[in-house]
């Protein structure tokens, strides 16, 4: 099955992207729910803080009248017994609280290495074509081509609002009302906790999308149709949860075209960074499955994997961070600019240009090295002058456009391109140790203990964000240094040989 099969979109409406400019953001106060013939309605209002530079949404209190706390197994079994009512086999896990991810599916019998498990019919799975409880609804949205996330999106807040009428009532009784992710942080949050990490700007452009991708409905589609999408229903505050059940359930099934689906009851599987099963849709038996990648016992938790993601990606999309050391495919993303004074600033920028890229990038780095494209980017910026001749070369190959990738020698900047990472490697170490160093004072200035509790819950997330992305980058500086001294002692010998030789005919 397919790596990625758990997906996320950074940008999610970009054909709209002309309206994003953000209406009105900022401060939701929610009130208690009010019944409006056989929908839910959920009514906020809105408030707007806009300093010079930009709009800022701060969400003061969730409300979403439907979903659970997550850590509850309120509606577990009454999901567990729909889903079997409605066509899912007997299965060997069942729901149960857990050690890590809350909820879980545990084994309920012993499970073999390379057993199938699942097997959720396509009845069961919603993707875009999924029947809507207010048909209408859906048809306009089809007519106006919305595509699948934002769709989706619309659709999960449409049955949410038809509770007990929707089929999926039970399904959506069991998400959480109040998904982990990223989105769910406020501007104030992602600079305290954040500002070391480039996943800082990763959230604030989700973020920032989602409230496009909403607005964008919201004029073109929902203020021309509001009796079909009421803005106490389709509002700011049910797309952040909707987006947030996206971001942190949503499946791409390779075998289904890759399709985006929410796969209920798959979707109560935890990621474990050491296994390597994913879900698909299985055609022999019609089902979406996975095949266990170790055996299981019964008590014990069973994973998929979400993909090979960084911890900043579990976090940004799924809003944990694995243990430190567990996650093999970590990494950070490494920020490297042209040099303002650079004599040839303007060439090498026109260079970048032509391949998509910008006088500023990021660049992961792993525990395991770095890619060619980083190195690339690197003799670009060091490069002098006299090699104007190479500097498309070098951003071809920084962008990785070229046809072959080709690793690119230039033996003559070696030094300098590995300071350069290097200087960047440790200004970027020390805003992660300024931040690690300052965490253990932060916080305590609250006397509401409920925001106490979500200060140090978030707290604890950045810290171990920022542990694990620091200890890659002490490993990359570590590589540096060792290289930087092996070319600089190699230089040293080669000048005294070349001292001695010349001693030898003086
Ligand atoms: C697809 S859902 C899995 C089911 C979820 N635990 C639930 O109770 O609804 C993804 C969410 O589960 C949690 N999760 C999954 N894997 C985890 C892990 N390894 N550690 C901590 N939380 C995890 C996160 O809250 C994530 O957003």
């Amino acid at each position: 099955m397919a790596e990625a099969s758990r997906t996320f979109h950074t940008i999610l409406l970009p054909s709209f992207s002309h309206l994003h400019k953000a209406q009105s953001p900022a401060g939701f106060t929610a009130f208690p729910r009010k019944r409006c013939g056989h929908r839910i309605v959920v009514h906020c209002s809105v408030s707007t803080t806009n300093d010079a530079s930009r709009t800022k949404t701060t969400v003061t209190q969730n409300m979403i009248p439907w979903g659970c706390e997550i850590d509850s197994l309120e509606n577990a079994s009454t999901l567990q017994k729909w889903l079997s009512d409605s066509g899912l086999p007997p299965q060997k896990m069942a729901i149960q609280k857990v050690d890590v991810g809350e909820r879980g599916l545990v084994a309920l019998k012993n499970i073999r290495k390379g057993e199938k498990l699942l097997f959720v019919p396509p009845s069961l799975v919603i993707t875009a074509d999924s029947k809507w409880s207010c048909p209408e609804a859906g048809e306009v949205l089809k007519q106006c081509s919305v595509p699948d996330w934002p769709l989706l999106a619309t659709y999960l807040i449409s049955e949410a609002s038809f509770e007990k009428s929707s089929r999926w009532s039970n399904y959506i009784s069991a998400l959480p009302r109040q998904p982990y992710s990223l989105l769910y942080w406020t501007r104030a949050e992602l600079d305290r906790y954040l500002e070391a990490s480039q996943i800082r700007e990763r959230a604030i452009e989700r973020i920032t999308n989602v409230i496009g991708t909403y607005n964008d409905l919201r004029l073109r589609i929902f203020s021309k149709y509001p009796d079909l999408f009421p803005e106490e229903v389709f509002n700011m505050e049910t797309f952040k949860w909707s987006f947030g059940i996206l971001f942190s359930r949503l499946v791409r099934l390779p075998s289904m075209d890759g399709r985006v689906a929410l796969v209920p009851w798959a979707d109560m599987l935890n990621h474990s960074c050491e296994v390597e099963t994913f879900l698909d849709y299985d055609k022999s038996s019609q089902g979406v499955v996975f095949t266990t990648d170790r055996q299981y016992q019964p008590g014990e938790q069973v994973f998929i994997s979400y993909g090979k993601k960084s911890n900043g990606e579990l976090l940004l999309s799924y809003g944990f961070v694995p243990r430190e050391g567990t996650n093999p495919s970590d990494s950070v993303e490494l920020p490297l600019s042209l040099k303002k004074s650079d004599k040839c600033y303007k060439e090498k920028l026109e260079a970048l240009r032509k391949y998509g890229l910008s006088a500023s990038e990021c660049f992961p780095i792993q525990i395991t090295g770095w890619p060619l494209e980083l190195m690339a980017y690197a003799y670009l910026v060091v490069s002098p002058p006299s090699m104007k001749g190479k500097f498309e070369e070098m951003a071809a190959a920084a962008s990785n456009k070229m046809t072959s990738k080709k690793d690119i020698k230039c033996p003559e900047i070696d030094e300098q391109a590995l300071q350069f990472i290097l200087d960047s490697c440790e200004s970027s170490i020390s805003k992660y140790s300024r931040f690690l160093q300052a965490s253990g004072s932060m916080d305590l200035d609250t006397t509401s203990p409920k925001q106490l509790n979500r200060r140090v819950f978030l707290k604890q997330l950045a810290v171990d964000l920022c542990t694990s992305e620091r200890r890659i980058l002490f490993r990359a500086q570590y590589i540096l240094r060792r290289r930087l001294r092996d070319i600089r002692s190699g230089e040293l010998r080669a000048l005294r040989l070349f001292d001695n030789f010349v001693n030898l005919f003086k």
